[in-house]
C-alpha cells in the first residue's frame, strides 16, 4: 500500500498554470484544435485495430475527444470512465451508446449510471483516450491530481508483458512540457494525440 503523498508545490503550480491557459483558449479554437487531434488519432493503426475504446467527456477546457465516435469503424464500442462506487479511487468503464443515461459525479463531470451489465474491466479495454493536464516527451502524464487513472491501470506497471490497454493522452500542444518527474505510481502513456502531432513513446506497439 502506497502512502498518500502530496505532489511537490511546483507540480501544483504547473497544473494550475496549464489549466488556466487551456481554459483561456476561445471555444472555437478549442473545438478546432480538438478536431485536429481527433483526426491524428483516428488515422492511426492503434485506433483502427482497437475494438473497445474509452473516451472521456471534457470539462473546463480539456481537449474534446467526443468526435472520435464519428470516425468509428463497425467493430468499435465506446466507454466512459465512472468513479467506482466503492470509493477505492479507481475507474470503471461503462458503455456509451445512444441509450446511455447520465448523472453528475462529485467533480460535476457527467458519467453514465454504473450498470454492471454495461461495464468493462479496465484490463479488457484495447485503447484508453486519457484526459491530462501536462505530458512530456517520454510519456509521463500529469492529471487532475486524483490518481484515478494511475490506480486503475497500475496492473500495467507490475507486469511489463501486459501491453493492453494502450494508453493515449489527448491534449493541446500547449500542454507539452520539457520534463515531468515520474513518480513511482505513475503509469506512462504509450502515445499522445494533439493538434500538431501523434506522439508515440517507447518501442513500437504493433
Ligand atoms: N473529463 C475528465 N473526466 C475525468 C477525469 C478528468 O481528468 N477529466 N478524471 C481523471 O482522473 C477522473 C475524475 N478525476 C478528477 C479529479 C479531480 C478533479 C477536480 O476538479 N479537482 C479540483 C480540485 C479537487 C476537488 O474539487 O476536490 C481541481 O482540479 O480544481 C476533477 C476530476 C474521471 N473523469
Ligand atoms: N496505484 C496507486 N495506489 C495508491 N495510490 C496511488 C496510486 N496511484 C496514485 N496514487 C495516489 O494518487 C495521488 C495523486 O496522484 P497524481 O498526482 O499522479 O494524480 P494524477 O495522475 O494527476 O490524477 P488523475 O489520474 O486522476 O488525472 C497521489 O498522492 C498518489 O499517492
Amino acid at each position: 500500500m502506497m502512502p498518500t503523498t502530496l505532489p511537490p508545490p511546483n507540480n501544483a503550480t504547473l497544473r494550475r498554470t496549464i489549466q488556466r491557459q487551456r481554459a483561456a483558449l476561445p471555444q472555437a479554437l478549442q473545438a478546432q484544435l480538438s478536431q485536429q487531434a481527433v483526426h491524428h488519432l483516428t488515422t492511426q493503426r492503434a485506433f483502427r485495430n482497437a475494438r473497445h475504446i474509452a473516451l472521456y467527456l471534457p470539462v473546463r477546457g480539456e481537449a474534446d475527444p467526443r468526435n472520435v465516435r464519428k470516425q468509428a469503424l463497425p467493430h468499435q464500442r465506446f466507454y466512459l470512465p465512472v468513479l467506482s462506487p466503492f470509493k477505492d479511487g479507481r475507474l470503471w468503464f461503462v458503455r456509451w451508446d445512444a441509450s446511455t443515461r447520465f448523472r453528475l459525479n462529485r467533480f460535476r463531470i457527467p458519467e453514465p449510471y454504473p450498470r454492471y451489465r454495461n461495464s468493462r474491466l479496465a484490463s479488457w479495454l484495447d485503447l484508453v483516450i486519457m484526459p491530462l493536464v501536462a505530458f512530456d516527451h517520454t510519456g509521463t502524464r500529469m492529471g487532475m491530481g486524483g490518481g484515478f487513472y494511475d490506480r486503475t491501470f497500475s496492473f500495467k506497471r507490475t507486469r511489463t508483458t501486459i501491453k493492453r490497454p494502450h494508453l493515449c493522452g489527448f491534449a493541446y500542444n500547449l500542454q507539452q512540457v520539457s520534463h515531468l518527474a515520474r513518480q513511482s505510481w505513475d503509469i506512462p502513456l504509450d502515445m499522445v494525440s494533439s493538434e500538431q502531432s501523434f506522439f508515440q513513446f517507447g518501442t513500437s506497439i504493433y
